[in-house]
């Protein structure tokens, strides 16, 4: 019987990958259909309090052009410890051949979070990705948000109901006006 979830690209192609510290698990899905695979941490390490570290996965990748690796936190590790990634998600360009590290960050404000090699820390999603040309204009086309942005369609009550203020400004006005600013 066909899987009700199987896509027109399931089993298509393949990324590899190299270990670079032999030990470490082989990337996979914790179930199948999974959009991440797990990544593991090389070292035992641990975050202090709003603290950051760069810990290595001891795996590589040669990603197709086209594709795109991004490093995305754990939700189980970051409700329950507060670790998350620092620049998630992370972007592992096709043409990457080094080491997939992870800055992980603890946002817990009194708690330390102890990993020991092997945690998985992370998990690496695989996208295809637009690689378009960029072509400067004069002009834009006109739209219906126009400048509009930042919380400009409101629908949330920390915004309030006055609508943010969008000063047009011109390069070397200065600093641009804050979003929560209001009218
Ligand atoms: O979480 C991450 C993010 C990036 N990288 C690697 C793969 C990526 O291709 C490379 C560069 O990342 P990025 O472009 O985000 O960094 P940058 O600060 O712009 O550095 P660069 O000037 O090398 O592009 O670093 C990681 O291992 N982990």
């Amino acid at each position: 019987m066909t899987d009700p979830h199987s896509g027109p690209d399931d089993g298509a192609w393949a990324v590899s990958f190299r270990r670079l510290d032999p030990s470490v698990p082989v990337p996979t899905r914790a179930h199948a259909g999974d959009a991440g695979v797990d990544l593991t941490a090389t070292e035992d390490v641990v975050i202090d309090p709003g603290a950051r570290v760069l810990v290595g996965t001891g795996i590589a990748v040669a990603l197709p052009v086209g594709t795109v690796g991004l490093i995305h936190p754990r939700s189980g590790l970051a409700a329950r410890t507060g670790l998350s990634v620092v620049n998630t998600p992370g972007t592992i360009d096709a043409g990457y051949r080094g080491e997939i590290k992870v800055c992980l960050i603890n946002h817990d404000r009194s708690t330390p979070i102890e990993l020991r090699r092997g945690d998985r820390v992370a998990q690496l999603v695989v996208q295809r990705v637009e690689l378009p040309r960029f072509v400067e204009v004069d002009t834009l086309d006109e739209t219906t948000r126009g400048h509009g942005g930042y919380g400009s369609s409101g629908g949330h009550a920390a915004l309030g109901d006055a609508p943010t203020v969008q000063r047009t400004s011109t390069p070397g006005d200065g600093p641009a006006a804050s979003a929560s600013e209001k009218e």
